[in-house]
């Protein structure tokens, strides 16, 4: 005995694919279609009966057992036709994949399975897809923080948590070119400890630190946050861009002064329209040199600079 086909009828429309393997069976083996066709023809009200009976779904093959072909389901057989040649097993196994195959690709319940798979493959490749987006998101976001980490450590002054010089360097630039475009008001004040060698020396270098902290603490207090831009150039050397007119640089410069007990020197310079970064540089410069000259614990304004 050979199976040539297992079907399920699960819908009424599969015992005619049923018919039709059938049909091709019959044409395969060179039978006779007429009378396969008048046995199906009684065949098709038995099966819609015996489906309709089991309720849902109904097992039903399509046998070569020795030189007949039979359709059997339920423990019922009946006789398609007579092959004459008789079939020999390869022609057999031909056919029976042939069907296998047919049958397959519009079985519905292997449609509904397979669609059922698909679906399930989708979840899990919609799940994992999810899972990997965020892992690399917040792969990203991590790699984000410690590039931001990183350039704002490159900017600040370890000790003091102050812009280093060279944020200094940049930030002026920038800003010049800018207040200059704009016409809006810069002015740099440079400040500079008074005696802090001896301070250093008759406290020791850890008080020293404290003490460039401190001076940190108060110009922090006094910039306007967010607006100003307070530096530590090196040493016990800093500065401030002040972007007002030099009242406003002034009342800053006296405030801090106070702040640290008249123990600091300050110049102020304003950016004037022929002014290059250098040129306001040197001029803030040359007020603190002369705020030192003139005995320290003041602030000095460059000469040229005009009132607000
Ligand atoms: N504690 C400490 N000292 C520092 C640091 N950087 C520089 N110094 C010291 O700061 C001192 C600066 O000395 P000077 O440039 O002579 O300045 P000054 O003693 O304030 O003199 P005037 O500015 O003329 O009043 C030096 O002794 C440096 O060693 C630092 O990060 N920490």
């Amino acid at each position: 005995m050979t199976a040539l086909l297992r079907l399920a009828i699960v819908a009424e429309s599969d015992r005619y694919r049923f018919a039709r393997f059938v049909f091709e069976a019959v044409e395969a083996f060179g039978a006779s279609a007429f009378s396969s066709a008048s046995i199906l023809v009684n065949l098709m009200p038995r099966l819609r009966e015996d489906y309709r009976h089991v309720g849902a779904r109904l097992e039903i093959s399509l046998l070569v057992i020795e030189a007949t072909l039979y359709c059997e389901w339920n423990g019922k057989r009946v006789s398609i036709c007579r092959l004459d040649p008789v079939p020999d097993t390869q022609q057999l196994k031909i056919l029976s994949e042939q069907l296998r195959l047919a049958s397959e690709s519009t079985d519905p319940d292997l449609l509904v399975r397979r669609n059922r798979q698909i679906e399930m493959e989708l979840e899990h490749a919609k799940v994992r897809a999810a899972a990997e987006f965020a892992e690399l998101e917040a792969r990203l976001e991590s790699k984000k923080a410690e590039l931001q980490a990183s350039l704002r450590a490159a900017a600040t002054d370890s000790l003091t948590g102050l812009y280093n010089r060279g944020a200094y360097d940049d930030r002026l630039m920038e800003a010049v070119t800018r207040c200059a475009r704009q016409q809006e008001p810069l002015c740099l004040i440079m400040l500079d400890l008074d005696y802090f060698k001896q301070i250093n020396d008759e406290n020791g270098h850890q008080y020293g630190d404290e003490y460039l902290k401190r001076m940190a603490q108060v110009m922090r207090e006094h910039v306007r946050s967010h607006v100003d831009i307070p530096c530590r150039m090196g040493g016990d050397e800093f500065a401030i861009m002040v972007f007002a007119g030099v009242e406003t640089a002034r009342r800053i410069a006296e405030s801090i002064l106070t702040g640290m007990l008249g123990r600091v020197s300050i110049g102020i310079a304003c950016l004037l329209p022929s002014d290059s970064h250098e040129s306001l540089i040197g001029r803030a410069d040359a007020a603190l040199y002369e705020a030192k000259r003139q005995g320290r614990g003041r602030v000095c304004v460059a000469v040229s600079e005009h009132a607000e």
